[in-house]
């Protein structure tokens, strides 16, 4: 882990298998508080099981997961969004007929302290906890460069900027870290630029980031620290530009090309 950064999460020897195959052979790192750490590897290398592990879609088969300290390897992933850890996906995960802002809205209620319960007892202060909401989603909204098209359909916003709306949505939960599933497939250069600068100024929100992603140029640029994983195994950690010059890493990606 790199400098004066606490670990926030932290991976100890998690193993993943599916039947006879090992997703993943026990692998250990750490995200530290506002660090963009990035995770790549070749096809099959095992990035999408460790975000699935990570975020509770699929529980490990071995091996501890914790954030802030507390353990999340093998809660449901409703549970690990509650502890602080969202994640946006490959593909499109939100309300097509919603707006832009209900979408973001939807997001902050995924935290909201407030049961159904506890807001129908609570009238006032439910109605002050959804104007705060509000105000905060139109923040995101700002923030992701979405406040334009607030009132447009989910559906309707290209496919780059859903994926940015999604970014608000996780963000709307509050987490202390976000996990990002290839948040730049399908994006253009331009989009791709966009997408970067929003990265970059996450930590300066406490968001710490873990980032999978194929766009090299746009992993070296955004993190501080990148995890390489090759047939489940993890291969090398370092900055990127130890990464760049490491003979494991290129091997690893030559031998894929071949
Ligand atoms: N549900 C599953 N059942 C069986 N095998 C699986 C399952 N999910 C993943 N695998 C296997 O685990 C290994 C790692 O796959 P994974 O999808 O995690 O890799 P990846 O690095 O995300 O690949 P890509 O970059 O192509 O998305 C592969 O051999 C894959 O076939």
């Amino acid at each position: 882990m790199s400098g004066s950064t606490q670990p926030l999460l932290v991976l100890s020897d998690v193993r993943k298998t599916f039947g006879g195959v090992t997703a993943l052979k026990g692998i250990s790192f750490g995200v530290g508080a506002r660090e963009v750490v990035g995770l790549i590897g070749p096809n099959g290398s095992g990035k999408s099981t460790c975000v699935n592990v990570i975020s509770g879609a699929l529980p490990p088969t071995q091996g501890q997961i914790s954030l802030e300290g507390q353990r999340i390897s093998g809660l449901p992933a409703h549970q690990v969004v509650a502890r602080g850890l969202a994640r946006t996906f490959q593909t499109t995960q939100l309300f097509g007929e919603f707006s832009a802002l209900d979408n973001v809205l939807v997001g902050a209620n995924v935290c909201q302290r407030q049961g159904l319960l506890a807001q129908m007892r609570g009238w006032r202060s439910a109605r002050r906890d959804t104007a705060d909401a509000q105000v905060r989603a139109l923040e995101l909204l700002e923030f992701t460069g979405l406040a334009d098209e607030r009132d447009v359909p989910a559906r309707r916003l290209p496919v780059a900027r859903q994926r940015l709306l999604m970014i608000a949505c996780a963000l709307a939960s509050r987490s202390s870290v976000l996990l990002m599933d290839e948040p730049a497939a399908g994006m253009v250069a331009s989009e791709r630029r966009m997408l970067s600068a929003l990265i970059r100024r996450l930590p300066r929100r406490n968001v710490s980031v873990m980032v999978i992603e194929h766009h090299m140029a746009l992993i070296m640029e955004v993190c501080q620290r990148i995890v390489v994983l090759n047939f489940g195994e993890k291969i090398a950690e370092g900055t990127p530009a130890e990464i760049r010059a490491n003979p494991a890493v290129i091997e690893a990606y030559l031998g894929h090309q071949q």
